[in-house]
């Protein structure tokens, strides 16, 4: 449990003196810091240190020197009163390779090219008119989904792996939908690029999240001692010739066939929207080099942090059965026994949107956010951070401190329940002006995908629990614990049987 000191932000005794005094830390040894100190769960380490540094500390890890901000207050003045000055990224070796050295939108540094970017994938991809225009590719989705469970007739159902190929199947399908479908129509071109798709993007995670010695000593880098980046290099170039294969028949078709994509209720897949991008002011398109980095960004940042998400909230409901119990209360009220759930359904299920907050609070699938990097000295919290340093904000520890979160360590959503609950809860994004709860991050660099990760993570966790009991197996017991990494997973995948809820079976073909 957090103490007392997490909250004690104290101004150094010598800070007006110098004006230059970094936080206090560990001190670790010379050459690899505290590097050697460090397990492999980060977040817990670094709340253990601010138990005892305080709410902002130093350390190196090898040659780089990290801050971790660990209190709401100091948050804000990181991304929000300084919030330009830190809308920089400080990029991993591995990601520097996937992104093209951060041309895409998690990476590039703050300025033209990543407004632009990011202005693109929200206007483009995120609005609600395209969120609704591609609903019908969701739904597929889903429903291929609910079909697979049901065929699958009780057995052990690996549930992470459900949501990663659902969600998947509907990033694929929003992408180049207009262009190849989803891969599982009867293009065999399709079904073979719509398969690589789906392991090559696993893959890709997976060696991002290699520990890299390279990061920590970047004078070792061009060694490659454990050769993460020639992978990175060998897996996102494997990525990258999927993209330039459906760009290319993108390209054709639209020569050949002008304007004829609108197949998703007038709605071009995205694929088309960004190759007829222009813009506005200058007139420019954007790059095959950017449009590939966006998609990268896409696979990486939308994938694993939603279906990670909807097994965290599985996990949880699991072991709370009483509050699993009064989420499908709530979908047999609003969608009727007789009825499988809709999008539209969403918002008027306050109870379930509780749910994925506190899956959210109490495992941030990213708990120290992306690292962020001032582009130039600056205070915070009276502490003075040299440009450069790696920021890191530890909300998964936020999201644990008992001066904000009573019994902070329960799994209790109706904390999130207040007295407008009578109300529909429309967004994640709740406590929109507040820093005690960050799961999407804040600022700026805030995170460019809430609107498509809410949907695609209630959408799917409401049809599991309206549609399916769930059990764990004979003999299997549940339990939470998470390992550090690109996402904040499970050490154990969840393994669950279902059972068809509802008594029409019609509903599951
Ligand atoms: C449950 C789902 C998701 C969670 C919890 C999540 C969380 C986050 C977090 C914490 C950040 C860093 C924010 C910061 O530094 O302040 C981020 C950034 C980002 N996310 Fe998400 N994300 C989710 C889904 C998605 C989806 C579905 C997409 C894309 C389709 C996406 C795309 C991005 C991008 C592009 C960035 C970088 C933004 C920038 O640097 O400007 N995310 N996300």
């Amino acid at each position: 449990r957090l103490s007392g000191n997490l909250r004690a932000e104290k101004t150094p005794a010598n800070a007006t003196n110098s004006g230059r005094l970094l936080p206090p830390g560990p001190h670790g040894l010379p050459i690899l810091g505290y590097l050697p100190f460090i397990g492999p769960n980060l977040h817990q380490d670094f709340m253990n240190l601010a138990l005892h540094y305080g709410p902002i500390f130093k350390l190196s890890l090898g040659r780089k020197l990290c801050v971790v901000v660990s209190s709401p207050s100091l948050a804000k003045q990181v991304v929000r009163d300084h919030d330009v000055t830190f809308a920089n990224r400080n990029p991993n070796v591995a990601a520097g390779v996937f992104s093209y050295g951060g041309r895409d939108i998690a990476f590039s540094p703050y300025g033209a090219e990543w407004r632009l970017l990011r202005k693109i994938f929200v206007h483009k991809m995120q609005s609600k008119q395209s969120m609704d225009s591609f609903y019908p590719l969701r739904r597929k989705e889903v429903r291929k989904m609910v079909a697979e469970l049901y065929n699958g007739g009780g057995g052990e159902v690996d549930v992470g792996r459900v949501a990663f190929t659902t969600v998947i199947g509907m990033i694929s399908g929003m992408f180049w939908g207009g262009t190849l479908g989803n891969g599982d129509g009867d293009d065999d071109v399709a079904k073979v690029v719509g398969g690589e798709f789906r392991s090559t993007a696993s893959k890709l995670v997976e060696v991002l999240g290699r520990p890299n010695v390279s990061d920590f000593f970047p004078i070792l880098a061009r060694f490659d001692l454990q050769g993460v980046k020639k992978e990175m290099k060998r897996v996102s170039g494997g990525m990258e010739k999927i993209f330039d294969f459906v760009i290319d028949r993108c390209i054709d078709d639209m020569m050949n066939k002008p304007r004829s994509h609108d197949d998703h209720n007038g709605q071009q897949d995205f694929l088309h929207s960004l190759l007829e991008f222009k813009d506005q002011d200058t007139g420019n398109s954007i790059t095959r080099q950017q449009i590939k980095a966006m998609l990268m960004d896409i696979v990486i940042g939308g994938t694993d942090t939603s279906s990670t998400t909807i097994e965290w909230a599985m996990s949880e409901l699991i072991q709370h059965p009483e509050v699993k119990k009064i989420a499908q209360q709530e979908l047999t009220r609003v969608i009727g026994p007789d009825s499988v759930v809709e999008e539209s359904h969403i918002p008027n299920l306050p109870f379930l949107h509780a749910i994925v907050k506190e899956t959210l609070r109490l495992h941030p699938v990213a708990p120290l956010l992306l690292p962020r990097c001032p582009t130039k000295g600056c205070h915070v919290g009276g502490h003075f951070i040299p440009e450069g340093t790696k920021v890191f904000l530890n909300v998964w520890a936020m999201h644990r401190d008992p001066e904000f979160w009573v019994d902070p360590t329960s799994f209790h959503p109706e904390r999130f329940l207040n007295e407008n609950d009578e109300q529909p809860t429309r967004s994640l994004d709740y406590l929109g002006g507040s820093f005690h709860y960050l799961p999407f991050g804040s600022g700026r660099r805030i995170c460019a995908g809430l609107p498509l990760g809410e949907r695609m993570v209630m959408y799917v966790l409401a049809t599991l629990l309206h549609m399916f009991d769930w059990e764990l197996p004979e003999g299997v017991v549940a339990d939470t614990k998470e390992k550090f990494g690109v996402v904040l997973e499970k050490v154990n995948p969840l393994v669950l049987v279902s059972r068809p809820r509802l008594p029409n079976l019609s509903l599951y073909k």
